[in-house]
């Protein structure tokens, strides 16, 4: 467990999905980096660099509906928004064969019944399905990453994605793809989760005439 954050924090934060993170950072800590999905030397740091970063997100999404999380690799935010948020169909697009092998045996050791890999790029998934909510984390710039993400939304369909806080630097560059698929002006976002776990940086935006 990171040092400097209690079991008991971690347990009342996370509540119903506190197991079963308990067992994908168990996992992560012992193959995460041999089998590439983790840096080396976090193993010690897996709660707040990766599970408590990825948590943030969750207040800004939906509690039911369909969610697609672009790029998942180990499953970062997918799998941890699937733990939380059980009312939600999530799926994990990622092209590369042994994360998908990676994000599908965690689905079954987690018990996570709310969530499909689908493996490939994002792009190649256009027009075979829709999502009410798309969600990324370290995947690509902002006017790549919406060029992937914003075919899956319809109208009133959400973008909301982790990113660094030079995000606002990248807005510009996205400009014309947001305007074409009728997107919000973005919304800069701070979000927190519990004390002592660094803040992170979230953007929403949503398609109009939902
Ligand atoms: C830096 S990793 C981040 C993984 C994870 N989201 C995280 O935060 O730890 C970027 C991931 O995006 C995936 N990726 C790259 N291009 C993609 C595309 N066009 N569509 C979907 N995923 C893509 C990569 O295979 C990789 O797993």
């Amino acid at each position: 467990m990171d040092e400097q954050l209690s079991h008991d924090a971690l347990s009342e934060y996370f509540a119903d999905a506190f197991p079963a993170l308990s067992t994908f950072v168990g996992e992560l800590e012992s193959q995460g980096e041999t089998r590439g999905l983790i840096g080396p030397r976090e193993a010690g740091k897996i709660w707040s660099r990766h599970i408590l970063n990825s948590a943030a997100l969750v207040p800004f999404l939906p509690s039911t509906g369909s969610i697609v999380d672009i790029g998942s690799g180990a499953g970062l935010p997918g799998l941890v928004i699937a733990a939380m948020l059980p009312g939600t169909a999530v799926t994990l697009v990622e092209p590369m064969e042994r994360r998908c092998t990676w994000l599908t045996e965690m689905t079954d050791l987690l018990k996570l019944e709310n969530v499909e890999v689908k493996r490939g790029r994002a792009e190649e998934f256009h027009g075979a399905f829709e999502s009410d909510v798309v969600t990324s984390r370290a995947v690509a710039p902002l006017d790549k990453l919406a060029r992937w993400s914003l075919p899956f939304l319809g109208p009133g369909g959400q973008l909301v994605i982790l990113k660094g806080r030079g995000v606002v630097d990248e807005i510009g560059p996205a400009r014309k793809v947001f305007k074409k698929f009728k997107m919000s002006e973005p919304e800069i976002l701070e979000a927190r989760t519990i004390e002592g776990a660094e803040p992170t940086t979230v953007l929403r935006s949503v398609r109009h005439g939902g």
